[in-house]
C-alpha cells in the first residue's frame, strides 16, 4: 500500500532531483514526521545492525531535547584549522542552501541538524588513540529522532545528486521501512565484563601537578588544568548502547551524549553546559570546584557548606565566572549572573555552580560563541591562551575530544554544547576513562588526584566498574 506521504515524499524526491541537475550540485531534501512514542536508546540500538559508526546520541538535563541520530547523510569534518569553529559553520550555512524542508512543526530541533564535536586542542600532538576522528567533526543524519519535551518527530535527509535518478526514492522509502521493522525487535545488548582498569603514570601525573603548582606561584599563569586517563580492558568488545544505557539510569541528571566514529565511540555524562542559543538568549554554566558527596545528609551539607567558603575552590571557580562574564559582554546586550555560586549535587561529587543568561544583540552565532568560550577556565586555565600552550606542553594524555564542546546545532542556528567531560573513548575491547582538576597556584597534589578518581566514577561505573 502507498500511503499519501510516501505520495508527497515522492513528488518532493522528483523535485529535489530535478533542482540538483539544474545546480549541478547535491541537493538535501529533509522531512519532519510526528511520531507515536519511541525510545531513543532504542532507536539508537536498533540501528547496530545497519548503521554501526554512524550513530549518535543526546540527552539535556532536564530532557528537554533528546536526539538519536542514525546514519550519515552528509560529514562536516575538519582537521587542524584556526577557524575550524567558522568553517564548519559556514560549511552547513552553504550546504542548506536550496535544499527542500518539509518541516510543518514549530518546535526546535527537529529538521536538518547536524551533531558533532571539537578536539580540545587541534596542535596537540596526535597519538594513535584518537585516529578515528577529525580535529572537528559532525554528521547530518540520515535519520534523526527527536523527543522535545515529550514530542517525538523523525527527521529523514536525503541527498540528491545531479546524478541521481528515480532508483534512489525507492531505495529510500525501502530503507525506511526496514528501520521501522528493525524497531519491532527488542534489542538489549549486556556489557562484557571488565578484566583489568589501569591508571596511567598516577605519580608522574602527580609530579606534573606539584611542579604547575611551583609555576602558578610565580605568576603570570594563574590557572591550568590538568587531566589524566584509566584504561579498562574487557573479555569482549562494549556496545555504546550498553554503556548510554548505563548513563542514561546512572547519571540522568546530566548531559548524555554519544558519537560514533570509524568504530570508536566517544560518550559520557557531563554536567556542564558550554553553551545554549535558544533564539537570541544565550545560557551558559560557570562550573568549577569540587568536593565529595557525604556519606549521609549531614555530613553531604556540612561538604557543601565547606565547599562555598573555601578559598582555593572559589578562586578556582571565580576565574571561569570573570572569562565567562568577558565572552558574553561582547556579544549581549543584558547578561543575568548571580553574585555567588551556588551548589549543584550530582551522583559522585558536588560543585560550585553559577548559571548565566546573556540576551544577545545583533547576530551571534552558536559556533562562534563556542569558538569564545572554548575552552573556559574550567577546562584550559587562565590566562587562556597561555593554559593551553602549557598543557599541550606538559600533559601527558592525548585529550582529543575530552574536555571540549560536544553538541548540536539546527538549520535555524538553535542549539547547544556541553563540555565532554566525565567522558571515555570505547574502542573495541577496551576503553580509556578521562578526568580532570583546575590547578591553582595553593592546589596540592594528593587532593586533586582524589578529585580526578571521583570524576572517573561516572564512566566507570557505567562501564561495570567501581
Ligand atoms: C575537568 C573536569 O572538571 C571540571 C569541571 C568541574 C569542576 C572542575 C574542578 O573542580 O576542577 C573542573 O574544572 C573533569 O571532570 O574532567
Ligand atoms: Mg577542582
Amino acid at each position: 500500500m502507498i500511503t499519501i506521504q510516501e505520495i508527497e515524499t515522492k513528488e518532493r524526491s522528483l523535485l529535489a532531483m530535478k533542482r540538483a541537475k539544474e545546480l549541478g550540485r547535491p541537493i538535501l531534501m529533509s522531512e519532519v514526521e510526528k511520531m507515536n512514542h519511541i525510545d531513543p536508546l532504542l532507536f539508537f540500538s536498533s540501528g547496530n545492525e545497519h548503521y554501526s559508526g554512524e550513530r549518535f546520541f543526546w540527552k539535556d538535563p532536564k530532557d528537554e531535547f533528546i536526539f538519536a541520530g542514525l546514519g550519515i547523510s552528509k560529514q562536516f569534518q575538519i582537521d587542524q584549522s584556526d577557524d575550524r569553529f567558522g568553517l564548519i559553520e559556514r560549511e552547513w550555512k552553504e550546504f542548506l542552501k536550496d535544499s527542500l524542508i518539509s518541516n510543518p512543526f514549530s518546535e526546535i530541533g527537529i529538521g536538518p541538524l547536524i551533531f558533532g564535536g571539537f578536539s580540545f586542542d587541534p596542535y596537540k600532538e596526535k597519538t594513535v588513540l584518537w585516529s578515528k576522528f577529525d580535529d572537528s567533526l559532525f554528521y547530518l543524519p540520515k535519520y534523526l529522532l527527536s523527543v522535545i519535551k515529550g514530542q517525538v518527530f523523525l527527521t529523514t535527509n536525503f541527498i540528491f545528486t545531479p546524478n541521481d535518478d528515480e532508483l534512489l526514492y525507492k531505495h529510500i522509502i525501502d530503507e525506511r521501512n526496514k528501520l521501522f521493522q528493525s524497531l519491532q525487535k527488542h534489542h538489549h545488548t549486556a556489557l562484557p565484563a571488565l578484566l583489568e582498569t589501569k591508571e596511567i603514570s598516577p605519580e608522574k601525573w602527580k609530579n606534573t601537578v606539584d611542579a604547575m603548582v611551583k609555576e602558578l606561584n610565580r605568576g603570570p599563569l594563574k590557572k591550568v588544568v590538568l587531566a589524566r586517563e584509566l584504561r579498562l580492558n574487557f573479555n569482549d568488545i562494549v556496545a555504546s548502547e550498553a554503556v548510554l544505557q548505563h548513563l542514561n539510569e546512572q547519571q540522568h541528571e546530566s548531559f548524555i551524549f554519544a558519537l560514533e566514529s570509524n568504530g570508536d565511540c566517544f560518550l559520557g555524562a557531563s554536567p556542564e553546559r558550554l553553551v545554549k542559543k535558544n533564539g537570541t538568549e544565550l545560557f551558559s554554566t560557570c562550573l568549577a570546584g569540587s568536593s565529595s558527596r557525604g556519606h549521609n545528609p549531614e555530613e553531604d551539607r556540612l561538604l557543601g557548606e565547606k565547599l562555598l567558603s573555601d578559598q582555593k575552590n572559589l578562586l578556582e571557580h571565580q576565574y571561569v565566572v570573570e572569562m565567562i562574564k568577558e565572552a558574553l559582554e561582547e556579544s549581549c546586550e543584558e547578561i543575568i549572573l548571580p553574585d555567588k555560586p551556588q551548589l549543584m549535587k550530582i551522583r559522585d561529587i558536588q560543585h560550585l555552580y553559577t548559571p548565566v543568561i546573556g540576551k544577545c544583540s545583533g547576530d551571534s552565532s552558536l559556533l562562534h560563541m563556542v569558538e569564545r568560550l572554548h575552552p573556559t577556565p574550567a577546562l584550559g586555565g587562565l590566562p587562556k591562551k597561555e593554559a593551553v600552550e602549557k598543557i599541550r606542553q606538559v600533559e601527558e594524555l592525548d585529550r582529543g575530544f575530552y574536555a571540549a564542546p560536544v553538541g548540536w546545532l539546527d538549520y535555524e542556528g538553535n542549539g547547544e554544547f556541553a563540555v565532554a567531560i566525565r567522558s571515555g573513548l570505547l574502542q573495541g575491547k577496551e576503553a580509556s576513562l578521562f578526568a580532570g582538576c583546575g590547578v591553582v597556584a595553593d592546589s596540592d597534589s594528593e587532593s586533586e588526584y582524589l578529585e580526578t578518581s571521583l570524576k572517573f566514577r561516572p564512566m566507570l561505573r557505567a562501564l561495570g566498574g567501581k
